[in-house]
């Protein structure tokens, strides 16, 4: 990540508390347009907290988080939903809509008062169902569908609200292989666009194919950031997760690949 280009994303200095303790501490993120960053890192390393902090659902406790210049928790709801969509970790979904209109849901923020959704909200969310594969389900009471299901549902979501930012939070943790690998590069292929993609993973494997960088969190603080290679070592990743590791490039891909050895 290179300071000199503008960040769509920027963390400095970030600190989060809960309890009086830091959930996040001294966190230093610049994200420009056009990279998808994954986030990685052990479970309660803070990796939901930075998203939700950048998604304006945390304030800081410290420092300071921007998107496109501005603090999210400082924006009004609406305001921020033009420009950040986000993924939830949890796809438990409460109420009996249709896929579609979960899925149409998204365009709310893009609306008047009042108003009704117009052609081209349906158009958006027609398009957004069929990039995630979910057309087939779009008549479909959205409290019937298998947790992979929704998780497809929430994600076409957050792509029909049409935002220069996406935050997804462990969006392929339901998914099998081929739905794995095309969601990812759905949302590569956004990044590709110009977009800016913040995604949690905890698949390194994955998360060294399709990100363009990656930033290790553990205990609330940054490991280390920047590409794939420079992030995921032996030493980093015992730093982080406690755990010997090899890394190699893979064959096929090319991509790094990275085996947790256990210990003897
Ligand atoms: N409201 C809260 N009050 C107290 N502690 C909290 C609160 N929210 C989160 N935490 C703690 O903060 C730490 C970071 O949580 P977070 O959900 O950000 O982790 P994570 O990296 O997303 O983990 P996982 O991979 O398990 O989803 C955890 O130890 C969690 O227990």
């Amino acid at each position: 990540m290179d300071p000199a280009e503008d960040a769509v994303i920027a963390a400095e200095g970030l600190r989060v508390e809960a309890d009086g303790r830091a959930l996040l501490d001294g966190v230093e993120l610049r994200v420009p347009a056009g990279r998808m960053l994954g986030l990685v890192g052990p479970n309660g390393a803070g990796k939901t907290t930075l998203l939700h902090t950048i998604a304006g659902l945390r304030r800081p406790a410290g420092g300071r988080v921007t998107v496109e210049g501005r603090a999210a928790h400082d924006l009004r709801p609406r305001e921020l939903a033009r420009v950040i969509a986000h993924v939830p970790q949890e796809t438990a979904l409460a109420f009996p809509f249709t896929a579609y209109e979960v899925t149409l849901m998204g365009r709310h923020p893009r609306l008047g008062r009042f108003a009704l959704e117009g052609p081209a909200d349906h158009r958006a969310a027609e398009r957004a169902m069929a990039a995630t594969g979910t057309a087939h389900l779009a008549g479909r009471d959205v409290t019937t569908l298998s947790g992979g299901e929704r998780q497809l549902v929430l994600l076409a979501k957050a792509l029909a609200q049409d935002t220069p930012v996406l935050l997804a939070d462990e969006p392929v943790s339901a998914l099998d292989l081929r739905h794995q690998l095309g969601v990812l590069r759905l949302l590569r292929d956004r990044a590709d666009a110009g977009r800016t993609v913040l995604v949690v993973l905890h698949d390194l494997n994955l998360a060294a194919r399709y990100c363009t960088e990656l930033a290790l969190l553990a205990g609330g603080r940054l490991v280390a950031t920047g590409a794939p290679a420079h992030v995921l070592t032996p030493a980093h990743l015992d730093g982080a997760y406690g755990i010997r590791a090899m890394v190699r490039p893979d064959d096929l891909t090319g991509s790094l690949t990275v085996t947790a050895l256990e210990n003897p």
